[in-house]
Order: structure tokens, then C-alpha cells, then sequence
């Protein structure tokens, strides 16, 4: 069933569901005012229960980082029933179906892509955060193929700073450090190491290096450091592996070895960088379009945007930035309900705000002078501390203190169902009371009672009292006569993708949707996988221990039609003409692409007939392990294959 978030409305247009954790779903969505793409991170609270204190753990570490290979918060809606975190959106998907979808990376992707994690990593331990939870199910990609680091719910920040213990186990067992698995002590930095190595292990193999069917094997192995090193890893990537890998965590290589490491620094020559930037820094147009669709001065503006609430303010504010920064217009869009800046004596304008009024044409009189307006990318203190945790030095040249430098804060951890474990320890020791979780006091929430018309500003308290019942008896009306859309509906045609959609997408050399259906769904019964049908979709869920695997995870299988490009194939004869269902991988066989020129125009993405097409089958994790998901996927459709292979030679 579809639930309407009224206190997005007006504010962010949501659209499609682009993931699904343990305990949020995550929403493709627009900011109205700015028109950019975001995504929303919805966490129900009921279903959060006890594990409502990841969700302050998260937010507090995504309000302090800005780094350009961490996911950007934007603003955060709190209501009596959700969390509503919006953020950067990453269109690239996940790092692990990047590595699923190529088999393993080469080395110069893996090197590409390891500096990046680096860099996040380091800059993190520099504001004395350790992740925890670092694996490329937790890494995304953007559209320009940078990685963006998530999931921020296990992280901690010990007290004292990050060369003090921690004792609390948690993560996932598959990228877990020996000192986590023996339930000792240990330091965050160290196991964030490890599992790092993990992780560029599975970028240059794309495998686990630690895998077994039962918890106790696994440990075994992570406890003796074994794994196997394919023939195709060059030496200097052995090394760099090995040196991760280092079952006692003394020996661990540490991040600061890491910036410099041969293997990092190959063809590129440079030392990975960690520049940080500024969360929130004074631009002289970003802050002059937003006084002005505010109709306030921009100092006022910006000593209201400088709190950093992030509410939807914040957002536009940020995304402002982000559009400056990739050279597009600077331009906000009044349909979007507007929210009074708190401090109205410093309102000035009287200007009715234009619709797509693009406001850097338009200066407005009352500027602050351009001198005070000067963009600050890094801070002195966020410089002073990147520099001390990097060169052991201060500014002045004494040496740094190891703990103490950052502001002490309660380490945090909170388990994570499906993927994570956690035992008990000394770092959660104080239980984060089940109190309400702000983000902060004077955030305001967003609901219905807080939408003014667009000027509002000028309107008395009971007038505009008044405007906002009658706005939402409009609402109301809107709301009942306009027809939902229907999450539940179940399509009766499988759709038809365009070349854009083919990520995740294995082929077959069908037409009949109903018959690759029906095989997949008795592959999956064969393998004791319930699953269930709506329309094209088969829905599974895997228990742990089915198929020996030791994970869980919810996963769904997609009958869809492959685009072809040009006139419909003739109808198939027998001799596949296209590659068939690959066995046991989950590669995606590219159909053919063929840019058809009809009537002189090419028809690459549009082509609408679904007639005669070949059907896919697009697969999707929906919750739990990703290395579950693809030994079960890998099974399921080599299965069907397999299967498959006989029908078609007695029947067709
Ligand atoms: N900013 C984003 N842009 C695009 N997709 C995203 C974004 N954030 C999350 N997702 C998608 O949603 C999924 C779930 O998000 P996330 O891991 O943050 O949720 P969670 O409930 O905390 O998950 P977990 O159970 O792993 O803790 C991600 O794996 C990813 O596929």
C-alpha cells in the first residue's frame, strides 16, 4: 500500500523506491524549489523500535563531514511517525552491483575507485570517526562515477578521540577484523582497515575473501588470515592486500601508509588527497537568489542558512551550490511551498517573487558588500585538524597530541538486522534513552500546519491562520478527487526497457514472458525459495542456511522485455540469435545494439513496440546480504538455464 508523506508535500516530489535497508526505504524524489533530483531516506518509527539511537548516530556524523566522497545531507524531517533524511542521490547504484555486473574490476578501476575510498576513509579518522560498516553495498556511485559513502548508522566516535578502544562488535562477520571477531577491544581506525582490504580484495577478485556456509568456518578463516590470492593479482596488489589483511592489527598497514602507498600512487603519482570541505560556505550569488526568493536581506539570510538547521532552507541552500559548482542556472522555482525565514524584522522586499524567476539577472539593492561575501572552502580549524592528524604536527610544529584533538563524543553502535551482528560492550554501555531523536531543536518540521502561501511574510498571524485551513481543506479535496497511483497494481505486460535500464538485466532467447516466468518460479521452488507473484515479479526470500548460505535476503526477479532496436525480429525459429541465459553468472549479456534509421532518425532508447521482443529477467536486491543475493541469483538462473535449455530443444 502506497503511504502519502504529507510533510513532503509542496516541498519534494517523490518517485520511484531506489532501495530498501534493514530499516529504511529510500525514495527517489525533486526538490521542488531547485528541481534537482534528491534521495529520501524514510525510516518508519514504530519499525525502529530500539534502534532508534542509529538514527541520531547517522545524523550526527552526516551534519559534522562534508568530504566529496561522502553522501551530502540535506535536510532532515522529523514527524511523530518518520525520520525523513534527504540526500545527495546517487544514480550510479551500488559499488557491489558495479563489481557484480563486471565480474571483477581491473586494476586501474579498482586503483580509480580505491583512492576515492581512501580519501573518505582518511578524512572521516581525521575528524575522529571510524565507519564500521565499510563494504560496496555501503558505497554508491554518482552519475559522473565518483563513490559516495553511506550508511552511517554504525559509526563511532570514541571518547577521547580515535586512538581510544572500542569493544563493541559489530558489522558485517564477511568484513569483520580477527580483534572484532575474538570480541576484544579494539580500534576503530584498525578495523575500518581490514576492512578495507575486504574490500579491495572483492574489487580486483570479485569475491570474498573470507566466505564460508557456516559462521564458524568463517572465523576460522578471518582468525587465520587465510584466503586465496587468484594468479591473476599483480604482485604490488598482493602486497597491498596483504599488508590490510594482517590478522594481528599491529601490523596493519594504517591509513596514513595508505595516502602514499605505491600501489594508490601508480600512473597517477599524487598522494591521495582527503580534502575536506566546508559544509555550508557564504556564496555571493547562492545567498542573493535565496534572499531574494525569501524576501529578506542576504545577511539576514545568511545568519540564518550559517545555523546549518537543515530544513528546507538548507536544502535549497546546498543544492544551490551544487548547481553553481556544475555550472547550471542558478534558478528556484516558486511552486514550491514556502517557509518563513524566523527572523521577520530583517524582511525587506515587497517584490512579488516570479515564478522560475532567474534571480542572478536580476541584482537586488539591498546586497551585502561582494568583500564580506568570500567563499571559504575549508575552515582554519578543519584545516588544523586534517593537518595534524596528517603530519603528527600543529601548525606551530609540536607535535599533535594523538587523543584529545577532536571534541570527545559518545562512541555509538547500534545492530543492524540482516547484514550486521553486534555484541554488547563498554562503548554502548550508556543505552541511548528511547527518547524523541531531534536533529535539531529549532528544526522545524514541515507539516501541512507550516506551508504559507508564497507571501506569507506579509500576511497577519490570524489572517494567515485562516489561508492555512482553508489551504488544507484544498489539500484535503485535491487529495480525495485525485486518483492514486496504486503501488499494489499488478501489471499485466511485462515492461518493455529501454537501453538505459539494461544494469542487472539477464537475457534469454524467449518471447513468452509466461513461460520464463513459470521456469523461474519452479527453479526457485526447486531450490525451497517461497516466493510470491504480482504481475511480471517474483518476490523471494531466502532463510538463512537455505542453499547453505549464511546470510538472508529478499530479492526480486523482474520478467521484462528487451528492447530491440528497429523493425520487430522474425519470430524465432529455433536457432538462438542472441546470447542465452548465461549459466551460473550474473553478467549481463548485452542484447544487440542496433541504431535503426527509420525515416532518417535513429531510435535508439524510444523504441516503444514490445511485440516479438527477447525477454530479460532483471534482478534486484531488496534487503538483506549482497553476497546471499548473488550466490542465490547466480543458482536460481543457472538453474532456470539449465532447464530451460531442454524445453526449447523438444519444443520449439
Ligand atoms: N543517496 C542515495 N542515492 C541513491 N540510492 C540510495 C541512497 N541512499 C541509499 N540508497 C539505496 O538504498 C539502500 C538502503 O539504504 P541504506 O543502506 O542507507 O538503508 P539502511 O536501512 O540504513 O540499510 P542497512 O540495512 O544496510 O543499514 C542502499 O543500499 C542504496 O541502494
Amino acid at each position: 500500500m502506497m503511504v502519502r508523506h504529507y510533510s513532503l508535500k509542496g516541498f519534494y516530489e517523490t518517485e520511484r523506491t531506489v532501495g530498501c535497508g534493514g530499516f529504511a526505504k529510500v525514495k527517489l524524489a525533486t526538490h521542488v524549489a531547485t528541481g534537482e533530483k534528491v534521495a529520501i531516506k524514510i525510516m518508519d518509527k514504530a519499525l525502529l523500535g530500539a534502534d532508534l539511537a542509529r538514527v541520531e548516530t547517522e545524523l550526527g556524523a552526516l551534519k559534522t563531514v562534508c568530504h566529496e566522497h561522502v553522501c551530502k545531507l540535506y535536510q532532515v524531517i522529523e514527524t511523530d511517525t518518520h525520520f525523513f533524511i534527504i540526500m545527495e542521490y546517487c544514480s550510479g547504484g551500488e559499488l557491489f552491483d558495479h563489481i557484480v555486473e563486471k565480474n571483477r574490476l581491473t586494476e586501474s578501476e579498482s586503483r580509480m575507485f580505491f583512492r576515492q575510498i581512501v580519501s573518505a576513509v582518511a578524512y572521516l579518522h581525521s575528524l575522529g570517526y571510524a565507519h564500521r560498516d565499510l563494504k560496496p553495498e555501503n558505497i554508491l556511485l554518482d552519475k559522473y562515477q565518483n563513490l559516495k559513502l553511506i550508511d552511517f548508522g554504525l559509526c563511532a566516535k570514541p571518547e577521547g578521540g580515535i586512538n581510544n578502544l572500542l569493544q563493541t562488535s559489530c558489522g558485517s562477520p564477511t568484513y569483520a577484523a580477527p580483534e572484532l571477531v575474538l570480541g576484544k577491544q579494539y580500534l576503530g581506525t584498525e578495523v575500518d582497515i581490514w576492512a578495507m582490504g575486504v574490500l579491495l580484495y572483492t574489487l580486483l577478485v570479485g569475491a570474498l575473501p573470507f566466505d564460508d556456509n557456516t559462521i564458524d568456518c568463517l572465523y576460522r578463516k578471518i582468525l587465520a588470515g587465510r584466503y586465496e590470492e587468484p594468479h591473476f593479482l599483480s604482485l604490488e596488489s598482493k602486497r597491498l592486500i596483504r599488508s590490510m589483511l594482517q590478522v594481528d592489527p599491529k601490523n596493519r598497514i594504517t591509513i596514513k601508509e595508505l595516502l602514499n602507498h605505491p600501489w594508490l600512487t601508480l600512473g597517477i603519482l599524487d598522494p591521495v588527497e582527503i580534502k575536506s570541505e566546508n559544509v555550508i560556505y557564504q556564496d555571493h550569488e547562492c545567498l542573493e537568489v535565496m534572499a531574494c526568493y525569501n524576501q529578506v536581506k542576504k545577511e539576514a539570510m545568511w545568519d540564518y542558512l550559517k545555523q546549518r538547521k537543515y530544513d528546507y532552507h538548507t536544502a535549497t541552500y546546498l543544492l544551490l551550490l551544487s548547481r553553481k559548482k556544475r555550472g547550471s542556472s542558478l534558478k528556484l522555482n516558486s511552486s514550491a511551498t514556502k517557509v518563513d525565514i524566523p527572523n521577520k524584522g530583517t524582511i525587506i522586499r515587497r517584490k512579488p517573487v516570479l515564478r522560475n524567476l532567474n534571480i542572478i539577472q536580476s541584482r537586488s539593492d539591498d546586497v551585502v558588500g561582494d568583500n564580506q561575501m568570500v567563499e571559504t572552502p575549508t575552515t582554519p580549524s578543519e584545516t588544523t585538524n586534517l593537518q595534524m592528524f596528517f603530519n603528527d604536527r600543529t601548525p606551530d610544529n609540536k607535535p599533535v597530541k594523538k587523543s584529545g584533538f577532536i571534541e570527545p563524543d559518545k562512541p555509538s553502535s547500534v545492530r543492524k538486522p540482516h547484514k550486521r551482528y553486534r555484541s554488547p560492550g563498554p562503548d554502548d554501555s550508556s543505552p541511548v534513552p528511547a527518547k524523541r531523536v531531534t536533529t535539531d531543536q529549532s528544526t522545524p518540521v514541515h507539516t501541512p500546519d507550516r506551508k504559507y502561501s508564497a507571501n506569507n511574510s506579509e500576511t497577519p498571524g490570524s489572517a494567515r491562520r485562516v489561508l492555512g485551513s482553508i489551504e488544507r481543506s484544498f489539500h484535503r479535496v485535491v487529495n480525495v478527487l485525485t486518483p492514486r497511483k496504486n503501488e499494489d497494481s499488478v501489471n499485466v505486460r511485462p515492461s518493455l526497457l529501454t537501453n538505459k535500464e539494461l544494469c542487472n538485466v539477464s537475457t534469454t532467447q524467449y518471447h513468452d514472458p509466461e513461460f520464463v516466468i513459470s521456469e523461474l518460479s519452479r527453479a526457485l521452488e526447486k531450490k525451497g525459495i517461497c516466493c510470491k507473484r504480482k504481475g511480471f515479479t517474483l518476490r523471494g526470500k531466502v532463510e538463512p542456511n537455505v542453499l547453505k548460505n549464511l546470510g538472508d535476503c529478499s530479492f526480486e526477479l523482474e520478467i521484462c522485455y528487451l528492447p530491440h532496436m528497429g523493425p520487430p525480429p522474425p519470430k524465432f525459429t529455433g536457432t538462438p540469435t542472441r546470447s542465452i541465459l548465461k549459466k551460473g553468472s550474473l553478467n549481463y549479456n548485452s542484447p544487440a545494439r542496433v541504431n535503426v534509421i527509420r525515416d532518417g532518425e535513429a531510435k535508439p532508447d524510444n523504441f516503444k513496440d514490445s511485440s516479438n521482443a527477447l525477454v530479460g529477467i532483471r534482478r534486484k536486491r531488496l534487503k538483506g546480504d549482497a553476497w546471499c543475493y548473488k550466490k542465490v541469483c547466480e543458482e536460481i538462473l543457472a538453474l532456470t538455464a539449465s532447464d530451460m535449455k531442454g524445453v526449447t530443444e523438444s519444443s520449439v
